[in-house]
């Protein structure tokens, strides 16, 4: 079985977020299962993909518009992925430093859409399974499906995974010349509230669509941020299949971005040298318990709560935060600021360090995820697999993956998402962690969790079987 994956992120050539984790991981367990995998993804321009050894294998121009762009796809010759990946190179488009966030990325999405699509037509051995990514390749089920050029693809089964509904790539109809020909009559398959909405497309015209938690999948039904309506009429062809995570790279027996290695035997002393680290880079106490943060500061993770979750907390508890991530502005600004009310007690680093983030799971005390929408999570899986105890509250994903101390468990969670209900479990937290003898035996619990990608890999190809057997 040959399955093609179609995504703007690829970790680690590319990655902003969680979807970049899957589809750098996911790819190379399909591909221990028996599965030729390939990624197809754009060619940017940053340094870890502008230094990779590479073949073109198809050049062409395509059409958006009243605009014409050459573009040429390149195939890697690198098997250090564990699967083939292909860029697309639209050098006025694509090869720029930054995935997203262009003024013109609608036109950057669309066109890498088309190119992917040309470079089938012309291969030689067609992909069984096209697997798309969110919204930015939303439109490639509709255009398998509808336009004329590329009938001839009409029979490969297409699937979308919803990373994130939240983002829907919505487009207005003096745009619709960028699609390619196809009869006006289906036109509503592009539509939602009067837009063009790719994810809402690829809803309606995908064989089958994915979300990356059970819980999540359920919780669409009611709240998708405008889809909930269209995700129920469709919801026969809906399925949620949890995401894993790649086991060689987060191990924090091997990894090779943390100072200090350890298995579950030297977990407590490993834990404490990088904890070591942490304090001393950001100025804490390495006695008190420190609590982390890390992602994307936007409203679905519940960022903005975390100044005053902060303040309320260091106002009552003797203990360490540190936060890593961007997003907002003003959040940023607010954390930043937040530094000089607490020093040696509070400590933020606005921007993107994976090494970082790979320092904070192997050493920090707790891991806080207050997200309003959380559609599967993966810091809380690296956070299990590094024995750093999640506070979560239970939504999406994490309601999938985190069981909470009083039912059993080795987790903090709670139901509602506002700075009074963070801080008590943050309190409960603490509690916990001053019965060092049960904080500790958990930790060594909970790397033992396997949460790599073997048991939904197999969940994939499962679909993927079902889709072929379907023709
Ligand atoms: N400032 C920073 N520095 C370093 N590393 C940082 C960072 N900010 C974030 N990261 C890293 O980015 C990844 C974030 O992954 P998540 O799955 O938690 O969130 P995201 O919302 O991006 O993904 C979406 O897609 C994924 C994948 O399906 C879903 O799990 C998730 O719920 C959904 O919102 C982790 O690897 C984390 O360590």
């Amino acid at each position: 079985m040959r399955v093609l994956h179609a995504s703007l992120e690829c970790y680690p050539l590319a990655k902003v977020g969680g979807l970049g984790d899957v589809v750098g991981s996911l790819p190379k367990y399909l591909t221990e299962l028996g599965c030729t995998t390939e990624v197809i993804m754009p060619f940017f321009d940053n340094p870890r993909i502008n230094k990779l050894p590479c073949e073109n294998v198809y050049s062409d121009t395509l059409v958006l518009g009243s605009d014409s762009f050459d573009f040429t796809i390149k195939k890697v010759i690198s098997v250090e992925f564990g699967f083939q990946i292909y860029l697309v190179d639209i050098k006025e488009l694509l090869y720029r430093p930054n995935v997203y966030s262009y003024d013109d990325d609608t036109e950057r999405f669309v066109a890498f859409q088309i190119a992917v699509l040309n470079w089938i037509l012309y291969k030689d051995i067609k992909p069984d399974i096209i697997h798309c990514h969110d919204h930015h390749t939303g439109l490639i089920p509709f255009l398998v499906s509808q336009v004329d050029i590329y009938q001839s693809l009409i029979d490969i089964p297409t699937i979308l995974t919803i990373h994130n509904a939240q983002y829907q790539g919505q487009f207005s109809y003096e745009k619709l010349d960028y699609i390619p020909q196809f009869d006006l009559h289906n036109i509503g398959l592009l539509d939602w509230d009067q837009c063009i909405n790719p994810l809402a497309t690829a809803i309606k015209c995908a064989w089958k669509v994915t979300t990356v938690s059970p819980s999540y999948m359920n919780e669409l039904q009611g709240e998708a941020n405008g889809l909930e309506r269209l995700l129920s009429h469709e919801k026969e062809k809906c399925i949620g299949i949890l995401n894993g995570i790649d086991h060689q790279i987060w191990n924090p027996e091997t990894d090779p971005m943390i100072i200090s290695n350890y298995g579950s035997k030297n977990i407590v002393s490993g834990r404490k040298k990088n904890k070591s680290w942490l304090c001393k880079e950001f100025g804490f106490d390495i006695d008190k318990p420190l609590v982390a943060f890390i992602g994307r500061l936007v409203y679905e993770k519940g960022a903005d709560l975390l100044p005053d979750i902060v303040s309320e907390t260091l106002q009552h508890l003797d203990i360490n935060i540190l936060i890593l991530g961007s997003g907002d502005p003003e959040v940023e600004s607010r954390l930043s600021e937040l530094k000089e009310r607490f020093p040696n007690r509070y400590n933020t680093y606005i921007g993107y360090d994976e090494k970082l983030s790979h320092m904070i799971y192997a050493g920090a005390d707790f891991l806080l995820m207050p997200s309003r929408v959380e559609p599967c999570g993966l810091n809380q899986l690296y956070s299990l697999r590094y024995g750093l105890i999640p506070i979560v509250r239970r939504i999406g994903g994490l309601k999938d993956t985190v069981i909470d101390i009083g039912d059993d468990g080795f987790g903090i969670c709670h139901d509602q998402v506002n700075v009074q209900d963070v801080y008590n479990s943050i309190k409960r937290g603490i509690e916990f962690y001053n019965d060092q003898k049960e904080y500790k035996k958990t930790q060594k619990e909970i790397v033992k969790i396997d949460h790599s990608w073997n048991n939904s890999a197999n969940q994939y190809i499962e679909l993927y079987k079902s889709l072929k057997q379907s023709q």
